[in-house]
């Protein structure tokens, strides 16, 4: 049954330099509530312009030329996204989605423990709170990711990069989002590690309902980690069907050239069940 979370209607976005890039198209697609969908396409074909454009993340040169988006927000509510004013989309997107980044772990404060960054989110955007729940929501989150409650007392530095991403995850998690937009947030860690979050990732939205927009280059991972695949090519999604059917019945001829360019596809499909 269809329950979609976001409804992306007739998307465009070109930069507007000389001459202009046409980075994003006439993008159509319904993300449903829970999914994981992934995102894929070579360098330059605008998945990051999407997904940030969706949620007005873009700065001049880029200008959206087309499209609505609709947030079906988990109260019945239906939130038209770009009729937002800067104050409500603020908040839009602190309430209802969360980003992971690349490189994301580098950005904790390399001066503050772990568990004082979380606090601070709670402090911040859920100001009712006692501190001593805002402790204990640090303490359940940090166990939620497998980092540890009794990490909280350590700094950036003495944890490894996957502990570290795992912590931006929770921080990620800490408001309860409905969308996770992950932009290649594994791509620098090695592949065991990698496939450990990604595994944890697809357990915890089961879990807690958000959906998840999963952006990489690596098509076997999104193959083993999504449940649906959007193939992009110069600004336009081509195929947008699910993992299984993308892996075994392509019907693109884009999408066959990009899978054959995977030797690693070639033989079984991998560990992270969904
Ligand atoms: N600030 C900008 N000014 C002009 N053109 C831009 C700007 N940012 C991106 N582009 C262009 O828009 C197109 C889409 O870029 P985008 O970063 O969305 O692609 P991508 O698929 O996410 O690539 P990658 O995987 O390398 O991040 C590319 O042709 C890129 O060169």
């Amino acid at each position: 049954m269809s329950d979609p979370l976001l409804s992306v209607r007739g998307f465009s976005v070109v930069y507007d330099v000389d001459p202009p890039v046409r980075a994003v198209t006439d993008v159509t697609l319904e993300l449903q509530r829970g999914e994981i969908l992934g995102l894929a396409g070579e360098s330059g074909c605008g998945k990051t312009t999407l997904a940030y454009g969706v949620q007005r993340l873009l700065k001049a040169p880029a200008v959206i030329t087309s499209g609505s988006v609709v947030f079906h927000d988990a109260s019945g509510e239906d939130i038209d996204v770009n009729a937002l004013d800067p104050e409500q989309m603020r908040r839009f997107r602190w309430d209802k989605i969360s980003m992971v980044f690349q490189g994301a772990m580098n950005a904790l404060n390399p001066v503050a423990t772990i568990g004082a960054q979380l606090e601070d989110v709670f402090e911040i955007h859920r100001p009712s709170l006692t501190r001593r729940e805002r402790r204990a929501r640090v303490a359940e989150l940090l166990e939620i990711v497998r980092v540890g409650a009794q990490r909280g007392r350590s700094y950036p530095h003495e944890l490894s990069g996957g502990m570290r991403q795992r912590v931006m995850i929770a921080m990620a998690l800490a408001l309860r989002p409905q969308l996770m937009v992950m932009d290649e947030p594994t791509t620098a860690l090695d592949v065991l590690v990698q496939r450990e979050i990604l595994r944890q990732i697809s357990q915890l939205r089961h879990e807690f309902g958000f959906s998840v927009v999963f952006i990489t280059h690596d098509l076997p991972l999104l193959l083993e980690i999504s449940d649906r695949i959007a193939i992009m090519r110069e600004g336009e999604i081509v195929e947008l069907d699910t993992a299984e059917n993308i892996w075994t019945d392509p019907r693109d001829d884009y999408t066959r050239t990009l899978l054959s360019s995977f030797p690693r596809l070639t033989g079984d499909k991998g560990v992270v069940a969904r």
